[in-house]
């Protein structure tokens, strides 16, 4: 559905999600869980399986991971234990190679560089540790376009609470009709609803194997360019 040109011309920040919306990240995050899993003397995981499971930032990751591989209960009290151990080490994998599998998606730098050159403020929500955001921003070249990062844990809470975006809007002293939300997951589409915030979901990232269109954001992308006719007067 294409909401009337109005709503969009109101438009004059945008919060992109990083995860499997600007980068492809999966790659690097299952050789990162792998060589954690690898250190508790459990077999590999595919790497579709490991993209089922991103989306609620690194810890619930692994505790997919942990729980998969053990066969026991995510929130029972002796994987929570195991997971205590192990996150250290998936946290130092990932830091190790956070990068060299990963790669952004077509038209990402040139979009969001027209986007900023057109006047949009731009921010980074994501669920992924603060720690690995910026690194990973600097070595795609995009840290310079963002006024705002927001790591998982940057705030108390991570998408889908609306706390980011609501944060993004003190922050730049905008409204809710002038912010809108771009991302994978159906955690980005949550959080705009839940801050009454316009959506775009987008079709190529992970969202746990689901349409994101199931999750009804204001207009759904099938590649990131696409973001242009929304945005940009053509
Ligand atoms: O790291 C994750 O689990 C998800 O990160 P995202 O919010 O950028 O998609
Ligand atoms: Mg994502």
């Amino acid at each position: 559905m294409i909401l009337p040109k109005s709503q969009w011309l109101n438009i004059q920040a945008i919060a992109f999600d990083l995860d499997g919306t600007l980068i492809d990240s999966v790659p690097d995050l299952a050789a990162a869980t792998n060589a954690t899993l690898a250190e508790c003397s459990l077999p590999k995981v595919s790497e579709d399986l490991v993209r089922s499971w991103v989306g609620n930032g690194a810890q619930i990751l692994m505790q997919r991971a942990l729980s998969y591989s053990y066969s026991t209960a995510e929130d029972s009290p002796e994987l929570q234990a195991r997971l205590e151990q192990t996150m250290p080490r998936f946290m130092h994998h990932y830091a190790e190679h956070l990068q060299q599998h990963s790669r952004l998606y077509t038209g990402v730098l040139e979009v969001l560089q027209q986007l900023k050159q057109a006047g949009y403020k731009l921010a980074v929500v994501t669920n992924k540790p603060y720690r690995f955001t910026i690194p990973l921003l600097q070595a795609f070249g995009l840290d310079g376009l963002f006024t705002q990062v927001l790591g998982g844990d940057s705030l108390a809470k991570m998408k889908p609470d609306p706390l980011p975006l609501q944060h993004l809007m003190d922050q730049w002293n905008i409204n809710s009709s002038q912010l809108l939300m771009v991302g994978d997951s159906k955690n980005d589409i949550l959080a705009a609803k839940a801050a009454n915030v316009m959506s775009i979901g987008l079709t190529y990232g992970y969202n746990y194997g689901e349409d994101i269109g199931l999750s009804e954001p204001d207009a759904v992308c099938e590649h990131f360019s696409q973001l242009r006719q929304y945005l940009l007067s053509q």
